[in-house]
Protein backbone atom coordinates (compact mmCIF):
# COMPACT_ATOMS: atom_id res chain seq x y z
CA UNK A 1 0.00 0.00 0.00
CA UNK A 2 1.49 3.75 -0.78
CA UNK A 3 -0.06 6.68 1.07
CA UNK A 4 0.72 9.98 -0.08
CA UNK A 5 -0.27 13.08 2.23
CA UNK A 6 0.10 17.32 1.48
CA UNK A 7 3.33 16.56 -0.42
CA UNK A 8 5.21 19.66 -1.37
CA UNK A 9 8.59 20.08 -3.69
CA UNK A 10 9.95 23.57 -4.55
CA UNK A 11 12.82 24.87 -6.79
CA UNK A 12 15.47 28.10 -6.74
CA UNK A 13 14.24 30.42 -8.93
CA UNK A 14 17.72 31.86 -10.96
CA UNK A 15 16.62 35.17 -11.17
CA UNK A 16 12.99 36.32 -9.75
CA UNK A 17 13.20 39.88 -11.88
CA UNK A 18 13.15 38.26 -14.92
CA UNK A 19 10.32 36.49 -14.89
CA UNK A 20 7.44 37.04 -17.77
CA UNK A 21 4.45 38.45 -16.79
CA UNK A 22 3.09 34.98 -17.83
CA UNK A 23 5.06 33.30 -15.19
CA UNK A 24 4.26 36.29 -12.47
CA UNK A 25 0.43 35.22 -13.03
CA UNK A 26 1.55 31.50 -12.04
CA UNK A 27 0.49 30.99 -7.98
CA UNK A 28 3.36 28.56 -8.19
CA UNK A 29 6.18 31.31 -8.43
CA UNK A 30 6.26 32.78 -4.55
CA UNK A 31 9.54 34.89 -3.97
CA UNK A 32 12.61 33.40 -4.91
CA UNK A 33 10.91 30.09 -5.70
CA UNK A 34 9.15 27.93 -7.89
CA UNK A 35 6.63 25.49 -6.18
CA UNK A 36 6.71 22.65 -8.41
CA UNK A 37 4.41 20.80 -6.25
CA UNK A 38 1.64 22.30 -3.60
CA UNK A 39 -0.03 19.93 -1.91
CA UNK A 40 -0.18 16.14 -3.52
CA UNK A 41 -2.00 13.24 -1.71
CA UNK A 42 -3.72 9.90 -2.30
CA UNK A 43 -3.29 6.12 -1.79
CA UNK A 44 -3.11 2.98 -3.61
CA UNK A 45 -3.93 -0.06 -2.02
CA UNK A 46 -2.72 -3.69 -2.79
CA UNK A 47 -3.49 -4.86 -6.17
CA UNK A 48 -5.04 -1.33 -7.73
CA UNK A 49 -3.65 0.47 -10.16
CA UNK A 50 -3.92 4.18 -10.07
CA UNK A 51 -3.48 6.69 -12.99
CA UNK A 52 -1.59 9.37 -12.47
CA UNK A 53 -3.34 12.34 -15.16
CA UNK A 54 -2.37 16.26 -15.80
CA UNK A 55 -1.30 18.51 -18.16
CA UNK A 56 2.46 19.13 -19.28
CA UNK A 57 3.95 20.34 -16.61
CA UNK A 58 1.60 19.67 -13.76
CA UNK A 59 4.22 18.42 -11.46
CA UNK A 60 3.76 14.56 -12.58
CA UNK A 61 7.03 13.88 -12.55
CA UNK A 62 8.23 15.34 -9.72
CA UNK A 63 5.70 13.86 -7.64
CA UNK A 64 6.76 10.28 -8.92
CA UNK A 65 10.54 11.24 -7.90
CA UNK A 66 9.52 11.73 -4.83
CA UNK A 67 7.73 8.99 -4.37
CA UNK A 68 10.46 6.69 -5.56
CA UNK A 69 12.81 8.80 -2.75
CA UNK A 70 15.01 9.82 -5.79
CA UNK A 71 13.75 13.70 -4.55
CA UNK A 72 13.24 14.64 -0.98
CA UNK A 73 10.57 16.55 -0.45
CA UNK A 74 9.97 19.82 1.52
CA UNK A 75 6.45 18.66 3.38
CA UNK A 76 4.63 15.90 3.29
CA UNK A 77 4.98 12.01 4.07
CA UNK A 78 5.06 9.33 1.90
CA UNK A 79 4.48 5.35 3.26
CA UNK A 80 5.00 2.58 1.31
CA UNK A 81 4.55 -0.85 2.64
CA UNK A 82 4.90 0.55 6.28
CA UNK A 83 8.14 1.93 5.52
CA UNK A 84 8.40 6.11 5.34
CA UNK A 85 10.05 7.00 2.51
CA UNK A 86 11.12 10.15 3.81
CA UNK A 87 12.96 8.88 6.62
CA UNK A 88 14.10 5.72 5.82
CA UNK A 89 14.73 5.58 2.10
CA UNK A 90 17.35 2.97 2.17
CA UNK A 91 14.64 0.78 3.26
CA UNK A 92 11.94 2.05 1.14
CA UNK A 93 14.05 1.37 -2.18
CA UNK A 94 14.18 -2.70 -1.51
CA UNK A 95 10.41 -2.31 -1.99
CA UNK A 96 9.72 -0.12 -5.03
CA UNK A 97 10.54 -0.74 -8.26
CA UNK A 98 10.65 3.11 -10.28
CA UNK A 99 10.84 3.59 -14.09
CA UNK A 100 12.00 6.93 -14.48
CA UNK A 101 11.50 9.00 -17.77
CA UNK A 102 15.45 8.96 -18.68
CA UNK A 103 16.35 5.20 -19.14
CA UNK A 104 19.69 5.26 -17.14
CA UNK A 105 20.66 2.33 -18.82
CA UNK A 106 24.65 1.42 -19.15
CA UNK A 107 25.36 1.98 -23.08
CA UNK A 108 28.12 -0.48 -23.25
CA UNK A 109 26.43 -3.07 -21.11
CA UNK A 110 23.44 -5.42 -22.94
CA UNK A 111 19.89 -5.78 -22.24
CA UNK A 112 20.45 -9.08 -19.60
CA UNK A 113 23.98 -7.32 -18.30
CA UNK A 114 21.67 -3.89 -17.43
CA UNK A 115 19.32 -5.90 -16.03
CA UNK A 116 22.05 -8.65 -13.85
CA UNK A 117 23.89 -5.64 -12.69
CA UNK A 118 21.05 -4.52 -11.15
CA UNK A 119 20.06 -7.41 -9.47
CA UNK A 120 23.09 -7.65 -7.95
CA UNK A 121 23.32 -4.12 -6.36
CA UNK A 122 19.87 -5.41 -4.54
CA UNK A 123 21.71 -7.75 -3.54
CA UNK A 124 19.97 -11.20 -5.51
CA UNK A 125 22.01 -14.21 -4.94
CA UNK A 126 22.57 -16.56 -9.00
CA UNK A 127 19.63 -18.76 -8.67
CA UNK A 128 17.32 -16.07 -7.31
CA UNK A 129 18.94 -13.18 -9.76
CA UNK A 130 18.64 -16.21 -12.42
CA UNK A 131 14.73 -16.80 -11.85
CA UNK A 132 13.94 -13.35 -11.95
CA UNK A 133 15.02 -12.24 -15.26
CA UNK A 134 13.94 -15.58 -16.80
CA UNK A 135 10.43 -14.27 -15.81
CA UNK A 136 11.16 -10.81 -16.79
CA UNK A 137 12.67 -11.58 -19.91
CA UNK A 138 9.40 -13.89 -21.11
CA UNK A 139 7.21 -11.37 -19.61
CA UNK A 140 8.79 -8.32 -21.51
CA UNK A 141 9.26 -10.66 -24.88
CA UNK A 142 13.11 -9.39 -24.45
CA UNK A 143 14.87 -12.94 -25.55
CA UNK A 144 15.69 -11.81 -29.20
CA UNK A 145 18.08 -8.80 -28.18
CA UNK A 146 19.07 -10.11 -24.56
CA UNK A 147 22.62 -9.45 -26.09
CA UNK A 148 22.57 -6.12 -27.66
CA UNK A 149 24.42 -3.12 -26.13
CA UNK A 150 21.96 -0.48 -24.84
CA UNK A 151 22.96 2.43 -27.15
CA UNK A 152 22.06 -0.01 -29.96
CA UNK A 153 18.74 -0.48 -28.67
CA UNK A 154 15.96 0.88 -29.98
CA UNK A 155 13.70 3.19 -27.91
CA UNK A 156 11.14 -0.01 -26.82
CA UNK A 157 14.13 -2.38 -26.54
CA UNK A 158 15.62 0.17 -23.96
CA UNK A 159 12.10 1.41 -22.38
CA UNK A 160 11.65 -2.95 -21.73
CA UNK A 161 15.03 -3.57 -20.52
CA UNK A 162 14.72 0.01 -18.00
CA UNK A 163 10.99 -1.90 -17.15
CA UNK A 164 12.92 -5.77 -16.46
CA UNK A 165 15.46 -3.77 -14.59
CA UNK A 166 12.96 -1.99 -12.11
CA UNK A 167 11.31 -4.81 -11.19
CA UNK A 168 14.20 -7.46 -11.21
CA UNK A 169 14.42 -7.10 -7.40
CA UNK A 170 10.38 -8.44 -7.08
CA UNK A 171 9.48 -4.83 -5.47
CA UNK A 172 6.29 -4.34 -3.32
CA UNK A 173 5.37 -1.62 -4.86
CA UNK A 174 5.77 -0.25 -9.09
CA UNK A 175 5.91 3.22 -9.95
CA UNK A 176 6.15 3.93 -13.78
CA UNK A 177 6.72 7.22 -15.50
CA UNK A 178 5.27 7.74 -18.50
CA UNK A 179 5.95 4.40 -19.46
CA UNK A 180 4.44 3.49 -22.60
CA UNK A 181 5.62 7.23 -23.89
CA UNK A 182 7.04 6.95 -27.66
CA UNK A 183 6.62 3.12 -27.73
CA UNK A 184 4.81 1.63 -31.08
CA UNK A 185 1.83 -0.22 -30.27
CA UNK A 186 3.11 -4.11 -30.12
CA UNK A 187 5.98 -2.33 -27.53
CA UNK A 188 2.94 -0.54 -25.94
CA UNK A 189 1.27 -4.00 -25.31
CA UNK A 190 4.09 -5.86 -23.65
CA UNK A 191 4.44 -2.88 -20.97
CA UNK A 192 0.42 -2.90 -20.57
CA UNK A 193 0.86 -6.77 -20.23
CA UNK A 194 3.00 -6.66 -17.47
CA UNK A 195 0.77 -3.65 -15.22
CA UNK A 196 -1.85 -6.44 -15.70
CA UNK A 197 0.70 -8.98 -14.82
CA UNK A 198 1.53 -6.88 -11.17
CA UNK A 199 -1.85 -6.25 -10.88
CA UNK A 200 -2.88 -9.72 -10.81
CA UNK A 201 0.03 -10.62 -8.53
CA UNK A 202 -1.36 -8.49 -6.21
CA UNK A 203 1.42 -5.41 -6.62
CA UNK A 204 0.40 -1.72 -6.67
CA UNK A 205 0.87 0.15 -9.42
CA UNK A 206 1.48 4.39 -9.68
CA UNK A 207 1.87 5.26 -13.48
CA UNK A 208 1.44 8.98 -15.13
CA UNK A 209 0.34 8.27 -18.46
CA UNK A 210 -1.19 10.71 -21.54
CA UNK A 211 -2.87 7.96 -22.80
CA UNK A 212 -6.41 7.99 -21.51
CA UNK A 213 -7.30 4.46 -23.53
CA UNK A 214 -4.12 2.91 -20.82
CA UNK A 215 -6.38 5.05 -18.03
CA UNK A 216 -9.81 3.10 -19.11
CA UNK A 217 -7.68 0.03 -19.85
CA UNK A 218 -5.87 -0.46 -16.33
CA UNK A 219 -6.87 2.03 -13.36
CA UNK A 220 -8.95 1.17 -10.74
CA UNK A 221 -8.06 4.67 -9.15
CA UNK A 222 -7.35 7.90 -11.07
CA UNK A 223 -5.49 10.73 -9.12
CA UNK A 224 -5.43 14.33 -11.30
CA UNK A 225 -2.61 16.84 -10.88
CA UNK A 226 -2.96 20.36 -12.16
CA UNK A 227 -0.47 23.22 -10.96
CA UNK A 228 0.96 21.10 -8.07
CA UNK A 229 -2.42 20.14 -6.87
CA UNK A 230 -4.27 17.27 -6.61
CA UNK A 231 -7.82 18.22 -8.13
CA UNK A 232 -9.00 14.86 -8.65
CA UNK A 233 -8.75 11.24 -5.94
CA UNK A 234 -11.00 8.78 -7.05
CA UNK A 235 -12.24 5.35 -8.63
CA UNK A 236 -11.98 5.09 -12.25
CA UNK A 237 -15.89 5.14 -12.40
CA UNK A 238 -16.12 8.27 -10.48
CA UNK A 239 -13.84 9.71 -13.01
CA UNK A 240 -16.19 8.20 -16.05
CA UNK A 241 -18.88 8.82 -14.05
CA UNK A 242 -21.55 10.99 -16.12
CA UNK A 243 -18.58 12.19 -18.67
CA UNK A 244 -18.68 9.40 -20.77
CA UNK A 245 -15.82 10.97 -22.86
CA UNK A 246 -12.77 10.77 -20.84
CA UNK A 247 -10.96 13.57 -22.42
CA UNK A 248 -13.58 15.57 -21.56
CA UNK A 249 -13.69 14.19 -17.49
CA UNK A 250 -9.98 15.49 -17.99
CA UNK A 251 -10.21 18.79 -19.34
CA UNK A 252 -13.22 19.98 -17.08
CA UNK A 253 -11.31 19.54 -14.38
CA UNK A 254 -8.32 20.89 -15.71
CA UNK A 255 -9.61 23.64 -16.55
CA UNK A 256 -12.07 24.21 -13.73
CA UNK A 257 -8.70 24.66 -11.86
CA UNK A 258 -7.74 27.38 -14.67
CA UNK A 259 -10.65 29.64 -13.69
N1 LIG B 1 14.91 20.55 -10.91
C1 LIG B 1 14.00 21.48 -11.24
N2 LIG B 1 14.28 22.80 -11.12
C2 LIG B 1 13.36 23.74 -11.43
N3 LIG B 1 12.10 23.48 -11.87
C3 LIG B 1 11.78 22.18 -12.01
C4 LIG B 1 12.68 21.12 -11.71
N4 LIG B 1 12.06 19.92 -11.95
C5 LIG B 1 10.81 20.25 -12.38
N5 LIG B 1 10.65 21.58 -12.42
C6 LIG B 1 9.43 22.30 -12.85
O1 LIG B 1 8.33 21.77 -12.14
C7 LIG B 1 7.17 21.74 -12.98
C8 LIG B 1 6.59 20.35 -12.97
O2 LIG B 1 7.46 19.50 -13.71
P1 LIG B 1 7.18 17.94 -13.89
O3 LIG B 1 8.29 17.40 -14.72
O4 LIG B 1 6.96 17.34 -12.56
O5 LIG B 1 5.83 17.97 -14.72
P2 LIG B 1 5.03 16.78 -15.43
O6 LIG B 1 3.63 16.87 -14.91
O7 LIG B 1 5.74 15.50 -15.24
O8 LIG B 1 5.04 17.23 -16.96
P3 LIG B 1 5.07 16.35 -18.34
O9 LIG B 1 3.71 15.82 -18.54
O10 LIG B 1 5.43 17.42 -19.34
O11 LIG B 1 6.15 15.30 -18.19
C9 LIG B 1 7.60 22.21 -14.36
O12 LIG B 1 7.25 23.58 -14.54
C10 LIG B 1 9.11 22.03 -14.33
O13 LIG B 1 9.75 22.98 -15.16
Amino acid sequence: MIKVTGLAKRFGVADPKKLTEEEKADPRYKGRFFHSVLNVGFECEQGQVLGLLGPNGAGKTTTLRMLSSALKPDAGSIEVGGIDVVKDPASARKKIGFLSASTGLYGRLSAQENVAYFGKMHGLGPELLAERMETLFSLLDMKPFLHRRADQMSSGMKQRTSIARALVHNPSVVILDEPTTGLDIMATETVLAVVRHLKETGVPVIFSTHHLDEVSALCDRVVVIDKGQTVFNDSFSAFAQDQGDLRQALLALVKKDAA
